[in-house]
């Protein structure tokens, strides 16, 4: 772990289940390579679950069973490790690499900005070439203009221990919010192309199924007919991502979904049990029905802390850690130093969170962004005493604020993106002043193929669709819960419940590998609005409409729907910096700055 990381958590646990075929699972990392530095429960670097990976191939190789590491994407954006250089991903890149990742395919993030995808194409899928797979992913040469695979379509190999055949693919679900360098198919066209129907008839063991696509959608549900057209019975897994939630989902007897949450905070384990032959199995009769009748699917979802690593390898701080995992946890040191990503702006006076405090109030980010940061920050010089409404969508913010020093760092934790204010002057204020309401309650007329009102809102609500209030603790007693590593006032055995994920998925309520006591998720609207230079009295004629970049193609639908037409066109620029540069700027303006 990093020297700054807070120490491990002692907590009660679960083993993991083992099977013939073993995954470990990360996805939506974010950029979260270096651990939580805040939180001691997910406090592990990637310099950590390299070592955690060698170690369980260790555990695998000495019991004649398989171990495979897959990533479903969206490893960028969202922490200074990445977004914190210029270029971005300096250092990050050659972080990643160092893990031996078996499948690998691209998540949205990915894809956003044309420069993060041309550095997906020239450095991710060499860095993991003949692993990365892109079914139906393709990148425009900048050379010569032509569509190419982004990489392999999909890959055939069999497994070293128990011999197991599989065929896997590499899925990004319908996604159309890519940079014009790359061109993403849907998956339902995908599965009718030949190199995919041949895939599916061939004769294995395993189909995997790897993709930044959520379990319960369309998307997967299609690959899984699909296959099931051809294969009645063959085992398939599925490893799904976007959510940012643990998910686990049962398509049938046979196939399975597992879905490993978000920010390094968890690794999914998968274990197959009756897959593969060993030599004695090879001499049997009626092998191929042996194996199907002991055919059995089982998850867990790690936190991802050295308590629990060590717990899960049965070693301890002097025998757990490998030199390999030892340097890269190093690399990320250096990486983090010369990104100076300890740098403080100010001091954050409370825990701000997005979606564990209910909107509004004193302890929600958005409600500290829409009264304080916005009305200060969404400002013109030329327009400076121009009415306005500045909008700006909920999931531009990504993570909570914990009190306490607020770094460069946090600034990209909190908000990676690159939006800047956008504005469209002079609207009718009966127009304006209707389409928040809009953004969040208008339901189907903000729906059509190319935008979708789900999109606004931070992921974890594509998945949690209503709030789960915890009763156990306040919000500071939750805070210093995680802030303060936890000593155990029982026995050893039996350590305190310290607050975390108690996931209910499609196998019940035993997956957490560390059992926890539930935390509150409060839903956030799609967008806030903070009105500025109103008049003292009675409304304003006109206002300028003041919004974040991501979100114009759904302003414009709601003027519309509140009768102003207005285009593209119509858009103009109003602030030159990025949301998140602005509010940087507050933040060294407005909190004390030594903590
Ligand atoms: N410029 C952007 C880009 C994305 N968002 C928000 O992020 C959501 C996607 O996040 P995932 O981690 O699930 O891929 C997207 O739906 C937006 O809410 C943004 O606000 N600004």
């Amino acid at each position: 772990e990093q020297p700054s990381a807070p120490k491990p958590v002692a907590a009660p646990m679960r083993a993991l289940p083992w099977g013939d075929l073993n995954f470990l699972q990360t996805t939506d990392s974010h950029g979260w390579q270096a651990g939580h530095l805040q939180e001691p429960q997910y406090s592990a670097d990637w310099g950590d679950y390299v070592s955690f990976a060698e170690r369980m191939h260790e555990k695998a190789d000495s019991e004649g069973v398989d171990l495979l590491l897959i990533d479903t994407g969206d490893r960028i954006e969202g922490n200074g490790l990445y977004d914190g250089s210029n270029p971005k991903g300096e250092y990050f890149y050659d972080i990643v690499k160092e893990q031996h990742i078996d499948v690998i395919c691209t998540g949205n993030h990915e894809l956003y900005q044309a420069d993060a995808a041309a550095r997906e194409y020239n450095l991710t899928v060499p860095n993991f070439k003949g692993k990365y797979l892109a079914s139906n992913l393709d990148y425009i040469n900048p050379a010569t203009g032509e569509q190419i695979p982004m990489a392999q379509r999909y890959r055939m190999f069999t497994t070293k221990n128990r011999g197991i055949r599989i065929v896997a693919f590499g899925f990004l679900f319908n996604f159309n919010g890519n940079a014009n360098n790359t061109v993403v198919q849907k998956v339902e066209d995908t599965i009718k192309e030949p190199w995919f129907q041949d895939a599916i008839r061939e004769d294995v063991d395993l189909f995997l199924v790897v993709g930044h696509v959520m379990l319960h959608g369309p998307e997967y549900k299609a690959i899984y007919t699909a296959i099931r057209s051809q294969k009645w019975d063959t085992p398939i897994q599925f490893f799904g991502g976007h959510s940012h939630i643990r998910d686990y989902k049962k398509y049938d007897s046979n196939a399975y979904g597992l879905q490993g949450g978000r920010y390094m905070e968890t690794i999914g384990w998968m274990a197959i049990e009756g897959l593969g032959t060993s030599k004695k199995d090879e001499a049997e009769d009626y092998k191929e029905l042996k194996v199907r009748a002991s055919m059995s699917f089982n998850r867990r979802y790690i936190d991802t802390n050295l308590f629990g690593y060590h717990y899960h390898t049965g070693l301890n701080e002097t025998t757990f850690p490998t030199e390999h995992g030892k340097n890269v946890s190093y690399m990320i040191r250096s990486a983090r130093k010369a990104l100076s990503l300890d740098y403080a702006y100010g001091c954050a006076p409370r825990d701000l969170w997005l979606n564990r405090a209910p909107y509004p109030s004193n302890n929600n980010i958005l409600t500290w962004l829409e009264n304080e940061v916005i009305p200060e920050v969404a400002t013109n010089e030329e327009r400076r005493d121009v009415p306005r409404l500045a909008i700006i969508n909920s999931g531009t913010m990504r993570f909570d604020i914990f009190k306490g020093a607020f770094t460069k760092d946090t600034t990209y934790i909190i908000s990676p993106f690159v939006s800047k204010f956008l504005f469209i002057k002079d609207v009718p204020y009966s127009s304006a002043k209707g389409v928040l309401a809009l953004l969040n309650n208008a339901g189907p007329i903000l729906e059509s193929e190319s935008v979708s009102s789900n999109q606004l809102a931070p992921p974890e609500q594509l998945s949690i669709l209503k709030d789960s209030t915890s009763f156990l603790h306040s919000l500071d007693q939750v805070s210093t819960s995680y802030q303060t590593p936890m000593v155990s006032s029982r026995t050893e055995k039996s350590p305190d419940l310290i607050p975390g994920y108690t996931t209910q998925d499609d196998s019940g309520s035993d997956g957490d590998d560390t059992v926890h006591e539930p935390i509150s998720f409060y839903r956030v609207p799609n967008c806030i609005q903070s009105p500025i230079a109103f008049p003292a009295e009675g409304d304003p004629e006109k206002v300028d409409v003041v919004f974040v970049d991501f979100i114009q193609p759904w302003v414009l639908t709601a003027l519309e729907y509140s009768g102003a037409k207005y285009t593209a066109a119509d858009v103009e620029v109003y602030t030159e910096e990025s949301l998140t540069e602005l509010m940087a700027k507050w933040i060294k303006n407005n909190w004390e700055h030594d903590c």
